[in-house]
């Protein structure tokens, strides 16, 4: 099956940039602040307008609304509903596919339960721990069983401890569903704890390159940097 497919997709900040995922892989985007990361999978996502073409599965995603683009995604703010509780966040993207009530609760159930935040289900966000509160968005950008994950710095501002336990359950939790992905980091670590392999972005320009690590030999920046 194809997985995702970039053909001069660009914008104001992002220069004509071509990109090929597999099916099933996942590939972190590295790159300095500002470089135009988050508007790369913002632009994915259907969030805002682009030249170029978007493909999915085969399917041009041209015109087709973000509710209906078979996406996850978890923004770097998680936007997670402050008057809902987790479990009516996670509803939310299931309103827009066919099913029963009966179907979508135990959808949402199993999803509390993969992502370990079920003890939390009828919390609303405000009352949750940072790390509670990432796992509830991964949660809700997971329950529809999206072809494609975008995960924006999805573990930032939590604790090592935290962030290698929610690498070691993202990783095997993606792999399980066959889920293709973009993670956008600045961790070089993250990048290699949840993808397959990296890209950088800088300056709005996209490049493929293979060293993630800096060193005083280096005459250029490393994929962090
Ligand atoms: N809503 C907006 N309106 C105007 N400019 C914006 C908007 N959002 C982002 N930008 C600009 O677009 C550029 C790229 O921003 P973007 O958020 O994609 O960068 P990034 O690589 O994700 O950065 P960071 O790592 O700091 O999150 C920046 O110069 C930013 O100021």
């Amino acid at each position: 099956m194809p997985g995702l497919q970039l053909e001069g997709v660009a914008n104001a900040v992002l220069a004509p940039l071509a990109l090929r995922v597999r099916a099933g892989e996942a590939v972190a985007i590295l790159g300095p602040s500002g470089a135009g990361k988050s508007t790369l999978l913002k632009i994915i996502a259907g969030l805002l307008p682009h030249r170029g073409r978007v493909v999915l599965g085969g399917q041009d995603l041209t015109g087709t609304p973000p509710h209906r683009r078979g996406i996850g995604y978890m923004s770097q703010d998680l936007h997670l509903f402050p008057h809902l509780t987790v479990a009516q966040n996670l509803h939310l993207p299931l309103l827009f596919h066919r099913g029963t009530r009966t179907a979508r609760t135990a959808r949402v159930a199993e999803t509390l339960r993969l992502c370990s935040i079920a003890h939390r289900a009828d919390r609303r966000p405000a009352s949750l721990s940072g790390g509670e509160r990432q796992r509830a968005a991964l949660a809700r950008a997971l329950v529809a069983r999206p072809r494609l994950l975008l995960l924006d710095e999805p573990f930032a501002n939590l604790d090592h401890a935290t962030r290698a336990t929610l690498w070691r359950e993202v990783d095997s939790l993606r792999r399980d569903l066959g889920m293709t992905a973009l993670i956008v980091t600045h961790d070089p670590a993250e990048a290699a704890a949840l993808a397959d392999r990296s890209v950088r972005i800088a300056g709005g320009i996209l490049t493929e390159r293979t060293d993630t690590t800096c060193s005083p030999l280096m005459t250029t920046p490393c994929f962090a940097c």
